[in-house]
């Protein structure tokens, strides 16, 4: 393998390690064609293609009405054509004068002719059904999945195989995209076929079985091979769903900087290639078993096929029936021949289809299951206390809790400052306290509301978020501050936070202000610097005006301008709120009113700056070792 990495042109230094293998267990690691059985897949299919046609009847019922209508057309018209080439066939195949016999025949023709004209309409009257409903389809499929995530628990984000549960789910909602048409597929052969076989029974009884005979084992190998498709397909979810996670980081501008500066580039591509392959060589492992299955059912099916042949030559010669009817046979049996064939096919697809929406069903259903069930209280606008009696909190798959048992009583007006080393539960008991994450133990409640019993929705509508990592989200810089959430029809209150953030200035400088898109990957987009960002976020924060305000890390970025202006306004506006400022820069605790320090999930020491200075705890040491460079 050639690498093209700094680090490995001196042939002294290891090779770039490969791609991590992920392997994926419990409940959502197995595939659900390993546990069921392929009766019970088959029992499956019904509700997932009931769920299909609720959701095509919900976004467009003219189309739906249109396509079952046309079907039954494509499906009668099908039918006279066969009837009546029967009846043609009988008389031009017949005995007398050619004129005679054609002139007999011409009003079967005629019925063929107008029979196949309403049959090309409405087939392609379907289409154009399909064509209407299909991307509504998609688009439903893609908001219920995205609406379903943003909607879940927190906590779920981290429990085992949701995330790939999600990249399966991603996959039924692209295949949404054939649903329709594997069904419109299906019914149309499905109507010709009933309609071919009826005429065909009619020739001679055994015609029919022996023609089925000859299409079972084609569609039982598209079913077997879809049966291997989905097979991979599963084996590759994990790895799928690290490298379309990795392709972002790996190409997303912002990172763009670091992946070059760093000489990253030759260890992504070759990361990516890696891991491309590894998918492919499951794909690729699959194929010889395709073959193999569609070599023996195309052989099975010949032999069958054969026979049909044989059994209407030897029907015909032996003079059980008569030759224009025989003939009349061979038409009836190509047409039904192709119906059945298309009837299996478009069967197996739709089952091949229905494998994939299978699990974007199931990840709803389990996104469903993860959403908060909380309770139906509200928090009024204002709020004076909040308390947590023994909070505990260990995130799924963790050993140690991240909050082991904190209780504390927040009030109206008071600025708590929250320290301690990495990792010693700070963002966590913030995320306990705004209820983004519910605890496990012990109890959080907004003056008597808990918060496991409050509508999430409500409780957040009284809280304002400053996280260490914010977004950056890509819409203008007005969105950017009010989140989509004005309050004023104008832009006075936006401005008031730009002011008190100091950002008026770089506002001010931007092509179109307060319209212009923060993303400089869009057209007409600009960019902030990393301090400018989060100038913006605080005043976001800021502009909520809500009765609990918490920043993690707000100034990390910010010059001393920046912080002091932040601080100052914290401080102004105080009296109104609780305030939580999580932070490293101990200096800034100096304007809380209470300082919790917090060791390994517990608070260990709480009091004002001078007095846990004068303690000589943690805190004390964190601070000579801050002045100590
Ligand atoms: N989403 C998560 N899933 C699993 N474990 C987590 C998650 N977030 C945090 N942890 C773990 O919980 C513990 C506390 O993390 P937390 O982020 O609350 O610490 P912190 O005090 O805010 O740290 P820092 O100063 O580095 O921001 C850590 O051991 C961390 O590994």
């Amino acid at each position: 393998m050639t690498v093209n990495d700094a680090s490995t042109e001196n042939g002294e230094t290891p090779p770039p390690p490969p791609p991590a293998t992920i392997t994926f267990e419990g409940r959502h690691g197995k595939n659900p064609l390993a546990d069921a059985s392929f009766g019970a897949m088959c029992r499956r299919l019904p509700s997932v293609l009931a769920h299909t046609a609720r959701m095509a009847w919900a976004v467009d019922r003219t189309g739906v009405v249109l396509l079952l209508v046309c079907q039954l057309l494509t499906g009668a018209a099908a039918a006279v054509v066969l009837a009546f080439t029967a009846q043609a066939m009988t008389h031009i195949l017949g005995t007398g004068m050619v004129s005679e016999r054609l002139h007999a025949a011409l009003p079967a023709l005629i019925v063929v002719t107008v029979a196949a004209g309403i049959g090309r309409i409405s087939s392609a009257l379907s289409s154009y059904a399909d064509g209407r409903i299909t991307p509504l389809l998609m688009t439903e499929a893609d908001i219920a999945l995205v609406a379903a995530v943003c909607r879940v628990e927190s906590s779920a984000y981290g429990e085992d195989g949701f995330a790939d549960r999600q990249e399966a789910a991603e996959v039924g909602v692209t295949r949404t995209r054939m649903m329709v048409q594997d069904a419109q597929r299906f019914m149309s052969a499905l109507t010709r076929m009933i309609a071919a076989s009826g005429v065909i029974t009619a020739l001679h009884p055994l015609t029919l079985p022996l023609l089925l005979l000859a299409v079972l084992p084609t569609g039982a190998g598209a079913v077997l091979s879809a049966r291997v498709d989905y097979e991979t397909h599963y084996l590759n979810v994990g790895d799928r769903n690290v490298r379309s996670m990795m392709r972002w980081w790996a190409t997303y501008s912002r990172y763009g900087d670091e992946v070059r500066a760093n000489g990253m580039t030759g260890y992504l591509v070759y990361w990516y290639r890696a891991l491309s392959d590894r998918i492919d060589q499951r794909t690729l492992t699959a194929a010889p078993r395709m073959l193999r299955i569609v070599l023996a059912t195309s052989a099975l099916g010949g032999v069958f096929l054969l026979g049909t042949w044989a059994t209407l030559a030897w029907l015909a010669t032996t003079g059980r029936v008569a030759l224009p009817v025989a003939a009349t046979a061979v038409v009836a049996v190509q047409t039904t021949l192709a119906a059945l064939s298309q009837f299996v096919i478009h069967g197996a697809a739709m089952f091949h289809t229905s494998l994939y929406l299978a699990d974007m069903r199931s990840f709803l259903d389990m996104a469903g299951e993860r959403a908060p069930k909380r309770g139906e209280l509200t928090i009024p606008e204002r709020v004076d206390e909040i308390r947590l009696d023994e909070v505990v909190y260990q995130y799924p798959g963790k050993e140690e809790p991240a909050v082991a048992g904190v209780s504390l009583t927040l009030r109206r007006g008071e600025i708590l400052a929250i320290v301690g080393e990495n990792g010693s539960g700070k963002s966590t008991l913030a995320k306990l306290i705004t209820g983004i994450l519910l605890a496990d133990k012990g109890r959080v409640l907004w003056d008597s509301v808990d918060l496991a019993q409050a509508d999430p929705d409500a409780v957040w509508k009284r809280t304002a978020l400053v996280p260490q990592g914010f977004a950056c989200w890509p819409l203008r810089a007005r969105e950017n501050i009010t989140l989509g959430q004005p309050k004023t029809f104008d832009d006075g209150s936006v401005w008031d936070v730009v002011d008190a953030v100091g950002m008026r200035e770089a506002i001010e400088k931007l092509p179109q202000q307060l319209d212009t898109l923060l993303a400089k990957e869009l057209w007409g987009g600009a960019e902030l610097s990393g301090g400018q960002w989060q100038r913006l976020v605080c005043g976001r924060a800021l502009y909520r005006q809500t009765p609990l305000l918490i920043l993690d890390e707000p100034a990390s970025q910010m010059d001393a301008r920046g912080e002091h202006a932040i601080f100052l306004e914290i401080k102004r506006i105080a009296a109104e709120r609780m305030t939580i400022v999580v932070t490293h820069q101990l200096e800034n605790t100096r304007l809380a009113d209470r300082i919790l320090v917090m060791d390994k999930g517990r608070v260990i020491e709480q009091g004002r700056y001078e007095d846990l200075v004068n303690a000589g705890g943690l805190f004390a040491e964190l601070v000579v070792l801050a002045q100590d460079r």
